[in-house]
């Protein structure tokens, strides 16, 4: 039996100056597709949703979803115009508040709170784009003081860096089988918010160049060979 080729692949981006930093790096006819699904956790998912089943009816489904953009990055481990290749997709703030601190939304008995990319294909695209691996975490709401980025470390070790949508992609994609990876260049520092230390420019630029070093992993791999 021949082998399969390589999978389609989707970027799913929050906003279109995101989309146009990564399509910069991938060319067509490449089998990436790069689209902004909207800011926040659900309008992501229901976009990425929509987008996945679109293709699929067309005959044409993705084998891959990559949730891509800005992020925020706990310090000092992610920098700033660094990139973050998640190993751990997180809903941090999926849950209920209690007088004993936060409950993930598991421990009341639903749902999920995470999703695992894999591992063998994070390892290799953080080694093509010199990125670090470790959890990122999807919020809601920006975390805007020390005490917040704190107790988010303190709940998640791992975590890298912060971002508000990769959690809604990789339900889509965990809806209709497909594998996610979420990948996130630093624009600012997850703390006290001071959005003029912003550094979205940069990490656009850091968006597009690592892109261009791990796209001939994307477009190379094949979830049926790993
Ligand atoms: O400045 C604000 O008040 C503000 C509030 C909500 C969103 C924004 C964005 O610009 C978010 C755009 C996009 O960037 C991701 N992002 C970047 N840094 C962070 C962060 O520290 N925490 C969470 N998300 C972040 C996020 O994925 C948004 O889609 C500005």
């Amino acid at each position: 039996m021949a082998a399969a080729g390589p999978d389609r692949v989707l970027v799913a981006t929050a906003v279109p100056v995101e989309r146009d930093a990564v399509a910069r790096a991938c060319p067509g006819g490449t089998g990436i597709e790069v689209i902004a699904v909207g800011v926040g956790p659900a309008l992501a998912a229901a976009c990425t949703a929509s987008a996945l089943t679109a293709a699929a009816l067309r005959g044409e489904p993705y084998g891959l979803v990559v949730s891509a953009g800005i992020g925020g990055g706990f310090q000092p481990e992610a920098p700033l115009g660094s990139l973050v290749v998640a190993d751990a997709i997180v809903a941090a703030d999926l849950g209920a508040e209690t007088e004993n601190g936060f409950v993930p939304v598991t421990e009341l008995g639903f749902g999920t709170v995470g999703h695992q990319p894999p591992a063998e294909l994070v390892r290799r695209v953080a080694d093509a784009a010199g990125a670090r691996t470790g959890a990122v975490l999807t919020v809601s709401t920006v975390t805007g003081t020390a005490a917040r980025a704190a107790a988010l470390r303190e709940r998640h070790p791992t975590a890298l860096a912060e971002a508000m949508e990769g959690f809604g992609v990789a339900e889509a994609a965990a809806a209709q089988g497909v594998p996610v990876l979420e990948i996130r260049a630093i624009s600012n520092p997850v703390g006290p918010r001071d959005r003029a230390a912003w550094r979205i420019p940069e990490a656009l630029a850091a968006l597009t160049e690592g892109f261009g070093k791990l796209t001939p992993v994307l477009e190379g791999w094949n979830r049926h060979d790993s």
